[in-house]
């Protein structure tokens, strides 16, 4: 089974102002509700293209409420630790630019944080992982590797979406698949990603530390991926963009979703790209039919 944790997920309330005037009223055009979150994301992908898996993390108050309700009709597995406070709410304004502001999320207690690390302890190396987004503010920086540490252990393959601090110290305990997109991928470095070289060299040097299976997401310039055996650049259409929110999450779960039918790791780069670019050319994240429409337009060159 595949288990997607999310530490901090949200209520994204996307609003559209078509052109929005700071400092003075503005009407909103439209707003919509998801439930969002990168791990759940992945899961919401997953269910879409025929894979069921169960959602590890935490919720609170009536936004978590939401949350699990959302979840429970789409026919997703879910298995949150309850906190006190409510889950956060993150705002996606979409008009001429699209901003996000994402909420910092609720305290975490010591207990909570155990109650956790005693569920993905149950899992077994048959068992895949997924461990993606940000950590809620009172959540120790070390906590991914705590659970990356029982992963290692228990020989259960994992998958980590997060940036900064948190990412590179997970690099060492050989990650199945990570998927910086080129701005986390930069910052890991101190560098600019400006070119399909630049993240090929620098992902090498994330697959070269310990990570399996390197996918840097470059938004409409596509992505690249680097394991031990190849390196493939993956070029997408032009398309008209709707919402660009949870294509990364999506790319990971077209991966995975291919992967754990083909155990061919390019089929399931071009599978996951097409996830991420039939997500940004969707209001709502990518459909199975979207994922398949788009696929051969999706252009591989193999590099080595
Ligand atoms: N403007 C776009 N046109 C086509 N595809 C896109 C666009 N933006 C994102 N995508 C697709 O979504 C994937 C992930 O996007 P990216 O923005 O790099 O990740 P993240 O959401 O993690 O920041 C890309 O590799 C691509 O397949
Ligand atoms: O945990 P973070 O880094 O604050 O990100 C959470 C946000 O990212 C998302 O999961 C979207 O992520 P991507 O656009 O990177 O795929 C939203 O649903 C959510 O609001």
């Amino acid at each position: 089974m595949i288990y997607t944790v999310t530490l901090n997920p949200s209520i994204d309330y996307h609003v559209r102002i078509n052109h929005l005037k700071i400092g003075e009223l503005n009407r909103v055009e439209e707003t919509l509700y998801f439930p969002g979150g990168k791990g759940i994301n992945v899961s919401r992908v997953l269910k879409r293209l025929g894979i069921d898996s169960v959602v590890l993390g935490y919720a609170g108050g009536f936004t978590g409420d939401f949350l699990k309700n959302a979840l429970i009709s789409e026919n997703i597995a879910i298995d949150f630790t309850e906190v006190e406070e409510p889950t956060r709410i993150n705002i996606k304004l979409k008009g001429d630019q699209e901003t996000e502001i994402n909420g910092n999320g609720p305290a975490i207690s010591k207990e909570k944080q155990e109650k956790l690390l005693l569920k993905i302890s149950s899992l077994n190396k048959d068992d895949v992982l997924v461990l993606a987004g940000s950590l809620p503010p009172t959540v120790p920086e070390n906590f991914y590797e705590t659970i990356a540490s029982i992963c290692q252990e228990r020989e259960i393959p994992f998958v980590v979406d997060t940036s900064g601090p948190s990412l590179k110290r997970l690099i060492p305990m050989r990650p199945f698949l990570i998927k910086p997109n080129h701005h986390e991928l930069g910052e890991l470095f101190h560098v600019n990603i400006e070119t399909v070289e630049d993240a090929i060299k620098y992902g090498k040097k994330l697959q070269n530390e310990g990570a399996r299976n390197v996918i840097v997401t470059m938004g409409g310039n596509g992505a690249v991926l680097i394991n031990a055996d190849h390196t493939v650049l993956a070029k997408v259409p032009k398309g008209n963009v709707k919402n660009t929110v949870g294509a990364g999450d999506s790319t990971v779960a077209g991966f995975l979703a291919s992967y754990i039918q083909n155990h061919d790791a390019i089929k399931a780069f071009q599978h996951g790209v097409s996830a991420g670019s039939a997500t940004a050319f969707s209001e709502d994240l990518c459909t199975k039919e979207s994922v398949e429409q788009l696929l051969p337009n999706i252009r591989l060159e193999i590099y080595r």
